[in-house]
């Protein structure tokens, strides 16, 4: 098969190399040159523009959209839609907002196939999990694709008609805040606790065999070895967030509860303290005073 990649950052290369990995053929094509270099010196034929990279595939057209989600998604289908008709296939492989989808889906004249993709860096030795929302044909014409990019065939799978993919990776954003938060809490109680613990040993031996196993658990095995186990000079600053936002907006309109999510969330929100700290807390502060005449902590 042959397939068009527009974007080639850290996500976008690895669809290229596990692609041409499993013997297809690959037409990249980034903003940045060198991006497109490096993929042409990996074995893919080097595209300078989205119409030229439309130009260069053949009649029935695969291509993978792996830029930032957005107005990027929309300026490369802007410019590959006089190149598009029935037979092709766009895949987009970022975040993208499940309605974004459903519209682009509507509005492009391919097959679109959203699909969510998680694994982040670490997928190019491991593969990604995809999960793909779209017309069923569109999904099994690229079933090769998708073998190649996600860990093997059990790791994607069609979730449902357009935006279905983006609506489930959009979930699974929300899990990973929650369980990112629940390590976090559990951690920061042992780091604050009774004991002078090491945490890397905490987190390994967790790792084996306990019932909170998991890869961000390994991950936090990794950074307790990388930093330290105080963490070392890391700030308590969590940037991103929209993901996250889109969860939560999202079951408040389904009215379903996700109180850990959303709690999850608010802490992230919360690391964006002021230099001069968070106000809410110094009001809390100072109304214990107020209603309590408890001594009010004062800047040094
Ligand atoms: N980094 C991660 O762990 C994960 C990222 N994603 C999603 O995958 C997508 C890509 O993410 P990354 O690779 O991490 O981003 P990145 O910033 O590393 O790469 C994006 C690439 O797209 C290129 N680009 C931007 N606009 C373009 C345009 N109009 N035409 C052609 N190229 C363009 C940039 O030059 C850059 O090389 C995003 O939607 C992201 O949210 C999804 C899962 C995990
Ligand atoms: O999708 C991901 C992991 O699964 C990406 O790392 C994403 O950038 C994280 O989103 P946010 O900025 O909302 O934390």
């Amino acid at each position: 098969m042959q397939l068009g990649v527009i974007g080639l950052g850290r996500m976008g290369r690895i669809v290229v190399d596990r692609v041409l990995d499993a013997g297809h053929d690959v037409v990249a094509f980034d903003l940045d040159e060198e991006a497109v270099a490096s993929a042409a010196e990996a074995g893919a034929t080097p595209a300078d523009s989205v119409v030229d990279l439309a130009e260069r595939l053949d009649d029935e057209k695969r291509i993978w959209l792996m830029v930032p989600a957005g107005e990027a998604v929309d300026a490369a289908l802007a410019d590959l839609e006089p190149h598009l008709d029935g037979d092709d296939v766009v895949v987009d492989g970022g975040n993208s907002h499940f309605e974004d989808s459903t519209r682009r889906a509507d509005e492009t004249p391919a097959a679109y196939l959203d699909c969510g993709t998680s694994g982040g860096p670490a997928g190019a030795e491991l593969g990604f999990s995809l999960m793909v929302g779209g017309p069923e044909w569109a999904y099994e014409e690229l079933t090769p694709v998708f073998d190649a990019v996600a860990t093997g065939p059990a790791g994607h799978d069609r979730m449902g008609p357009a935006g279905s993919g983006h609506y489930v990776k959009m979930v699974h954003n929300g899990v990973e805040y929650a369980l990112m938060q629940a390590y976090g809490e559990g951690f920061e109680l042992l780091a604050e606790g009774r004991y002078d613990l090491d945490l890397e040993a905490v987190a390994r031996t967790w790792n084996n065999g306990a019932v909170i196993r998991s890869w961000l658990l390994e991950l936090c095995e990794e950074a307790f070895r990388e930093e330290g186990t105080d963490l070392g000079d890391v700030d308590d600053y969590v940037a991103g967030g929209s993901t996250g936002t889109w969860t939560v907006r999202e079951a408040l309109e389904q009215e379903v509860p996700v109180p850990l999510i959303y709690q999850a969330l608010g802490e992230r929100f919360g690391s964006r303290a002021r230099e001069d700290g968070r106000f809410s807390r110094r009001l809390a502060n100072r109304l214990r005073y107020g209603f309590g005449r408890h001594e009010v902590a004062r800047r040094e």
